[in-house]
């Protein structure tokens, strides 16, 4: 489905319900999209997939959520100015009900691809009207409801309500696109009762017949309208062709070399055309009667078109086939002409025929691109004749530009200068050229802001990655959210300090030891960071050759001490693993309280203050190589965990006087 869709659906979720539920939609729905480009096609199911999501974030049902985003659309297709189209449909609502097949269609060349739904009124009184909607996508009939409601109270002040009277195949809820309960896609058809005030537009009708340009006028010839519309055919009430214009039968014949021209007029409308539009409709005469406001779109069948016919023929085994089961006289026809067509094209000739790609691709209504004439499209209306009291199909050939013209063997000549076809033809043409700079220079455009936009993702992500090298996430997390300086005071931390020992002789001038010092403690620190397991255990800071980290800050953990030795241990195994020729490391741990904050605006630091650091600083400079030495405090916490401790007894620290301490040997078992 097209981006503008969901465009419509980002902007107004996150402008009624915030980013935070945009976010949260988007994280349930999994869409990696930071905006939809509006004339990308994206996935049907993403509609109601959205439906489904905003209904979980905000509690509202799933109805009403695609009922919202049919609101949506609407308020949003005004900033491309297409309000001015709804508004120019006529002067009532019901006028405007009848027109929505051609504004899909008018919007054929800006939306390519568009696979549109079909709408048709099928009745109308005084309170309102029934509207039948036909799509090949499921889960969609609530959002033309909210669609329908906001272009009557927007567009024509009316309040709208509307129900479902009977549908077939709309899945509420379902994934959108056609359901594929056999073996060809179904289309889903609803048919709604609309509630509105119709009055005024039941009355303007009724004016009609007194209307003064209907004075009595002499009948016409109906030869006439088939000079001026050359493609049009009429219908008796077996829906055969009586008369047909010049120009439909020339086109028929050039389309299917060696038919009998003759054959034409006779025939059943079906035998000749395929009904594109709407979708699913019975061709018969009743129906086709009630359908006289509806747009209608047939393609013209080519020999060798029908390709599932044509399969099926081919394939289809006649000798087993029972005959005496009762087939009504169209299937023994059908079958007859089956058995005919797949005697005259026998199998071994099947793959020899170019499969004719060209015809009228059934979902999307569009033209399969191929070479060799393309299948022709007549699009017009029905309107009932009763002076000779039969249908007449009065319609053009539907084509998009000069390409097209061409494609299906057609001239500007042949088609009626009045009926404005060749205009369209002539204005689709520029139109679509213009377009396509258009369309080329928007893909490029949002291909820039796309990337622009991941740029500035990755550079954020960086600078989050910098920032929380230097203060813990939770911290700068605050930060962001307030100006205020972070500081805090835990009850028990625990801090390690690990010295790397014989790195580099302070008293050597030679340069080439200085960058052999960096490269080793850049090993051993890196060594160290890939054993910092946040949130247990949080680095600090290094200085020279002394690397601090806590546990229990900025999260508490009432395991910081185990963290802590744990740490210490993995540390030890793994600068030992490394065998870096003479370098040593001492390790010193001591737990208690702390006071910790952010310091600095340039290169901010998060610090911790306390003599529980000072402590720890001096049970590390204290410490042997390779040995691990924890404070009393320290150690008879852990070893009530069963952490193995080795007392060291009585140690003279700088600024505490004696100190009884421990070596930590082994975590529990
Ligand atoms: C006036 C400007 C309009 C434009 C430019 C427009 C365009 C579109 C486009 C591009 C799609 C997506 C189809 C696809 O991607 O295959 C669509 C779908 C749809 N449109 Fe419109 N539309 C317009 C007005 C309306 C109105 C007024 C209604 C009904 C009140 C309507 C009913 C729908 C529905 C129900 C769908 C969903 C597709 C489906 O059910 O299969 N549209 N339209
Ligand atoms: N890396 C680091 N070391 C610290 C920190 N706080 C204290 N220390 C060290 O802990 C040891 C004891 O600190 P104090 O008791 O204040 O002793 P001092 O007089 O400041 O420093 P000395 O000259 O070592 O005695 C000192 O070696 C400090 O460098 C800190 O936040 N980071």
């Amino acid at each position: 489905m097209y981006g503008m869709l969901y465009e419509s659906v980002q902007h107004y979720i996150q402008q009624e319900y915030g980013m935070e539920t945009w976010r949260k939609v988007c994280q349930i729905v999994d869409c990696k999209h930071q905006s939809f480009k509006t004339h990308q096609i994206y996935p049907d199911k993403l509609m109601p997939d959205f439906a489904a999501a905003l209904s979980a974030s905000t509690g509202e049902s799933f109805d009403f959520c695609m009922n919202f985003f049919g609101r949506c659309f609407v308020r949003f297709f005004s900033n491309f100015g297409y309000d001015k189209m709804i508004r120019s449909t006529g002067r009532y609502f019901c006028d405007f009900l009848q027109s929505i097949d051609n504004i899909h269609v008018q919007m054929r060349f800006t939306y390519p691809k568009m696979k549109s739904p079909s709408m048709q009124l099928t009745n109308m009184d005084d309170d309102g009207a029934v509207i039948l909607y036909r799509s090949g996508r499921t889960g969609m009939s609530k959002y033309l409801i909210g669609q329908m409601t906001e272009v009557a109270k927007e567009f024509y002040g009316l309040d709208m309500t509307a129900y479902v009277l009977e549908s077939q195949n709309d899945i509420c809820g379902g994934t959108a696109g056609p359901i594929k309960l056999t073996d060809g896609p179904l289309t889903v058809i609803v048919k709604y009762r609309l509630d509105f005030d119709n009055r005024d537009y039941m009355a303007k009708r009724v004016n009609v017949i007194a209307h003064p340009s209907q004075l009595k006028m002499p009948s016409v010839d109906l030869n006439v309208f088939l000079e001026l519309f050359p493609f049009t055919i009429v219908l008796d009430h077996d829906m055969k062709i009586t008369l047909a214009g010049e120009k439909i039968v020339e086109t028929w014949i050039l389309h299917n070399p060696g038919v009998n021209p003759k054959s034409f007029i006779g025939s059943h409308i079906m035998d000749r055309f395929k009904c594109r539009r709407p979708k699913d409709t019975q061709v018969e005469w009743e129906t086709i009667l009630q359908m006289r406001t509806v747009l209608f779109e047939f393609e013209l069948i080519r020999t060798g078109h029908n390709r599932a016919a044509y399969d099926a023929a081919l394939n289809f085994d006649f000798d087993t086939f029972d005959e005496a089961s009762s087939l009504n006289e169209a299937q023994a026809m059908a079958l007859a002409s089956a058995k005919e067509f797949s005697v005259e094209h026998a199998k071994e000739e099947a793959s020899a025929l170019t499969t004719s790609k060209d015809e009228i691709d059934p979902a999307t209504g569009q033209r399969r691109h191929s070479v060799g004439l393309r299948s022709i499209l007549l699009k017009g209306q029905m309107f009932y004749i009763k002076d000779v009291d039969s249908l007449i199909f009065l319609c053009s050939p539907l084509i998009e530009n000069l390409d097209e013209l061409h494609g299906i063997g057609l001239y500007l000549n042949d088609l009626n200068p009045h009926g404005l076809s060749r205009e369209l033809v002539m204005a689709g043409w520029q139109h679509c050229s213009k377009l396509e700079i258009m369309f080329e220079k928007e893909e490029q455009r949002s291909d820039e802001l796309e990337k622009s936009l991941e740029l500035a993702d990755s550079w954020k992500r960086q600078g989050d990655e910098l920032l929380y090298s230097m203060i813990p996430r939770p911290i700068a997390e605050r930060m962001r959210k307030s100006e205020e300086h972070v500081c805090q005071s835990f009850e028990e931390v625990s801090v390690i300090f690990i010295e790397v020992l014989n790195v580099y002789d302070s008293g050597s001038n030679n340069i080439q030891d200085a960058m052999q010092a960096v490269t080793t403690l850049n090993k051993v620190f890196s060594a160290l960071d890939e054993e910092i397991i946040s949130p247990f255990v949080y680095k600090v800071e290094t200085v020279g050759m002394v690397y601090m980290a806590v546990s229990g800050a900025p999260d508490i953990n009432p395991l910081h001490a185990e963290h802590a030795c744990d740490l210490a241990l993995r540390v030890m195994k793994k600068v030992k693993a490394h065998a870096l020729p003479g370098v040593a490391i001492r390790v010193g741990i001591n737990s208690g309280p702390v006071v910790a904050g952010v310091v600095g605006m340039k290169v901010p630091r998060y610090c911790l203050f306390g003599d529980t650091v000072n402590t720890a600083s001096r049970m590390e400079s204290s410490s042997d190589p390779w040995m691990i030495q924890l404070s009393n405090y320290t150690a008879l916490k852990v070893r009530k965990v069963g952490y193995k401790v080795e007392a060291r007894g009585f140690v003279k620290v700088k600024g505490k006087g004696e100190m009884e301490t421990y070596w930590l040997l082994e975590g529990p078992e």
